[in-house]
């Protein structure tokens, strides 16, 4: 029983051991659990905290990212529609609300068409912006009233942005709807299909680009012919160079790059060329609008002829305050005037070669002639070019009639600059004339001096350069006043920069006239002569200032007979005593008036010789045809040279001295001919002169006899007699003019006659150069370094010391011509 005892008390024992260790196990089990269920706690605390993190800062960065999104897609929209205005700028892109016509920049191409707008996500509406013009044709597809829609508002921008006249717009319109009507296009019905293909495929002057609307129907899509559809495709690929575009709906159009086509659902269009973009279409535009563009498209009334700038009656009008007159009309046909007199008193006119200069001096010239008659307009015309543009104003040999207001008229004046400068230094006089007399000015005609090609004149750094500026400026400052008026015209863009360079000159010059294309002569920011057409001017009255514009159209002026028939009404109006005008054609050669030739009169060994008989040599360039002299008096040096190797005009030089000093009264002539060249000219000398004996190489001498009248060796290529003749030649020339007896002798070049002198040139008291350069003549001249002159045909530099300061240049008269 113990032992059970012991036994039970064992396994109690035992098992209260493996309670207690049960306990403990539990015990530690708990604390574990316990701790294991913190840490899942602080694990989820932690996450949640990471998750909230997480949460924020994405929430931050979905902010900035959107932030900068929307930062970068307004700038780039900005940047789009920057590009949209600059690729549709005025009638091109400007909303309805907005919408006017519009010039086009010049030299520019048309840019882009707005047909709506493309909208993404926030960013304000982007035009949407298609190509037409010089870039593509377009295919419609799409609901009919839709697409008409759409089409009225393209044409009305592609007729707004250009110029009226610039595009032809034409319908093809089978069902006679009369569609478009009111942007008045050319219409072209069912039947005319054929022939309007024709006429595209042909069209390939870019005069006017052609906007071709083809409306196509069933029937005009199932009636094409084979060969119709091959014109239509061959339009679509090369009508765009052509200046010819499509826009078509109805009708296919073959792939190719310039056709751009246009689906449109629901007012929602796809465009080819704006990808997946939707673009919203614009509502159609107000029908106003399109009347506006249609009366702009339409031509007005046709421009003024010369005839319509007629006043009622012929001079009835008065040039008191000045002396406007109509050049041409506005576009509406008012006439538009220059408004030349005391506000406005110098006009500056320019445009490049061929833009209409002389045509518009023509008709400012007409309208002017038969407003002012001759007591109150002076006219000198000055024309530096070749041709003779104002020759139609003189007497010529068909037609005797001449402008009565013309004083002057000089024609090709180009190398004959001292004859431009002749004429200020004329009119220098006048104003001086003028200003001294300080009576009323009204009984003096205005004078308008028109210098066609001024910066001839100019040009060059030279004496009559600076002399000619100076007196410009002083006649633009002070003539106005006087009633006198300068035009200035030229072609020459860089003689106008240079007149700019001269302000003092220029700024009297408020009234400008722009021909198309000219530069300089409008402010640099007014580009109203690039734009103008054509046949138009712009007339600027502030000095070129943008603003004071007005564009002329002008009449043709260039027809000859229709001016004639004026111009004989005027002069057969002319009052008794006006006078024919002076012609100076510096192409035309002098001939020696009648007045100096002895015309057979055998001179009167009785006559009463004057004391210096002056020998004529040729015609002086001058505002009045007057003969150079030399004066042969009874003083040391008064001896004639001739020098050059131009024989016939060294003939002539001495031909016409000989034959005026036999005019004037009695004298005798001893011809010496020692060259072979002017033997001819030498004889008909001989048989013109009243009293003359001939010599050549076989009996030359310099010892003529004395005689009661004064004796004129006349010496024809004196160089030719050679040193054995010498000493007797200079005394001649040193001891002959107090005798009387005087040499005019012809020398081919300076260092032929210093070796006949001997390098000593004093009796040689004046001289005649031909074709010998400024430098060689030094030895014959006062200042060092010879007188500035470059030969040219038919010109002289006459120096006579007795008399010149500065040589002059002379015109050779023309004294023995075969027409004789
Ligand atoms: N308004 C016009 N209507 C018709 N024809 C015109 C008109 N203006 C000019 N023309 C013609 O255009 C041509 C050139 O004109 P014009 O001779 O007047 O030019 P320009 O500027 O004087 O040229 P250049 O400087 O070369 O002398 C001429 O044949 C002229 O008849």
């Amino acid at each position: 029983m113990s032992h059970r005892n012991a036994l039970v008390a064992a396994v109690r024992q035992e098992l209260a051991e493996a309670r207690g260790t049960a306990r403990a196990v539990l015990a530690a089990a708990e604390s574990a659990r316990g701790e294991a269920q913190h840490r899942r706690r602080l694990v989820r605390e932690a996450y949640a905290t990471c998750l909230n993190q997480l949460a924020a800062a994405r929430e931050a960065a979905r902010d900035d990212i959107q932030q900068r999104y929307r930062g970068e897609a307004t700038r780039l929209a900005g940047h789009l529609r920057g590009l949209a205005t600059m690729s549709a700028t005025g009638a091109a892109g400007a909303p309805w609300r907005f919408w006017a016509p519009s010039e086009p920049d010049p030299g520019t191409t048309p840019g882009l068409l707005r047909i709506g707008t493309i909208t993404f996500d926030e960013t304000a509406a982007l035009p949407a912006l298609i190509p037409l013009l010089d870039r593509a044709h377009l295919h419609l597809t799409g609901p009919a009233t839709t697409l008409d829609e759409l089409i009225t508002g393209l044409l009305l921008r592609a007729l707004g942005s250009t110029r009226p006249g610039d595009v032809d717009l034409i319908v093809y319109d089978p069902e006679s709807r009369g569609a478009f009507g009111q942007l008045g296009p050319r219409y072209v019905g069912a039947g005319g299909f054929g022939s309007l293909l024709e006429e595209l495929c042909h069209a390939d002057d870019h005069e006017a680009w052609r906007l071709v609307v083809l409306l196509g129907d069933r029937a005009t899509g199932d009636e094409m012919t084979r060969a119709q559809r091959a014109q239509l495709d061959r339009i679509a690929r090369t009508g765009v160079d052509r200046g010819v575009h499509l826009v078509v709906r109805g009708l296919d159009l073959p792939d190719h790059p310039s056709v751009e086509r246009i689906v449109v659902h629901d007012r929602v269009a796809a465009c080819a060329s704006l990808g997946r973009l939707e673009v919203q279409l614009d509502p159609p535009p107000p029908a106003a609008l399109c009347r506006d563009v249609a009366d702009r498209q339409r031509p007005g009334p046709p421009p003024a002829r010369l005839a319509d700038l007629e006043p009622a009656r012929l001079w009835d009008e008065s040039a008191r305050y000045g002396l406007p007159a109509p050049i041409g009309d506005s576009t509406d046909g008012a006439l538009v005037e220059i408004p030349l007199g005391d506000d406005l008193p110098h006009v500056l006119i320019g445009g490049p070669s061929g833009s209409g200069k002389t045509n518009l001096i023509y008709t400012w010239l007409g309208s002017l002639t038969t407003r002012y008659g001759p007591g109150e307009l002076a006219l000198y015309l000055l024309d530096f070019k070749e041709g003779g543009s104002f020759s139609r104003y003189v007497p010529g040999p068909r037609d005797p009639s001449w402008l009565p207001q013309v004083r002057l008229a000089g024609v090709n004046v180009r190398n004959d600059r001292e004859f431009g400068l002749a004429v200020l230094r004329h009119l220098g006089e006048e104003l001086r004339a003028r200003t001294a007399r300080r009576a009323d000015p009204d009984d003096r005609p205005r004078v308008v001096a028109v210098l066609d090609e001024f910066p001839v004149l100019l040009d060059g750094r030279d004496a009559i350069a600076d002399e000619a500026a100076g007196l410009l400026e002083d006649l633009a400052r002070r003539g106005g006043d006087q009633g006198i008026h300068l035009v200035l015209a030229t072609r020459d863009a860089d003689g106008l920069r240079a007149l700019q360079g001269r302000p003092t000159l220029i700024a009297p010059f408020t009234l400008r006239i722009a021909l198309p294309k000219a530069s300089r002569i409008l402010a640099d920011d007014n580009l109203a002569a690039s734009v103008i057409p054509a046949r138009h001017a712009v007339v600027n009255t502030e000095s070129g200032l943008a603003g004071a514009n007005r564009v002329v159209r002008l009449p043709d002026a260039g027809d000859p007979a229709g001016w004639r028939a004026t111009q004989r009404r005027l002069w057969r109006s002319r009052p008794l005593g006006c006078e024919e005008p002076r012609l100076f054609d510096a192409d035309a050669v002098p001939r020696l008036p009648s007045a100096y030739r002895p015309s057979g009169r055998v001179p009167d060994a009785g006559a009463p010789v004057g004391s210096s008989p002056g020998a004529v040599l040729g015609e002086r360039i001058d505002v009045s045809a007057r003969p150079a002299r030399v004066r042969l008096g009874r003083m040391p040096g008064r001896n004639l040279a001739v020098i050059g190797a131009r024989a016939d005009e060294a003939c002539d030089v001495l031909a016409a001295a000989a034959l005026s000093l036999a005019a004037q009264g009695p004298a005798y002539f001893s011809i010496i001919c020692l060259e072979a060249s002017a033997e001819r000219s030498a004889a008909r000398l001989v048989a013109e002169l009243p009293a003359a004996d001939w010599y050549d190489a076989s009996d030359v001498h310099f010892d003529p006899a004395a005689s009661d009248v004064p004796r004129y060796l006349i010496g024809y290529g004196l160089e030719a007699a050679g040193p054995r003749h010498r000493p007797a030649l200079r005394a001649l020339l040193e001891t002959g003019p107090s005798r009387r007896v005087h040499m005019l002798g012809w020398w081919r070049s300076v260092s032929r006659l210093r070796d006949d002198l001997a390098g000593r040139f004093d009796p040689i008291g004046a001289w005649v150069a031909l074709d010998v350069h400024g430098a060689d003549l030094a030895p014959l001249y006062p200042q060092p370094g010879g007188p500035l002159w470059r030969p040219r045909p038919r010109r002289a530099l006459f120096f006579d010391r007795s008399v010149h300061r500065t040589p002059e240049v002379i015109i050779p008269y023309e004294v023995n011509s075969d027409h004789t």
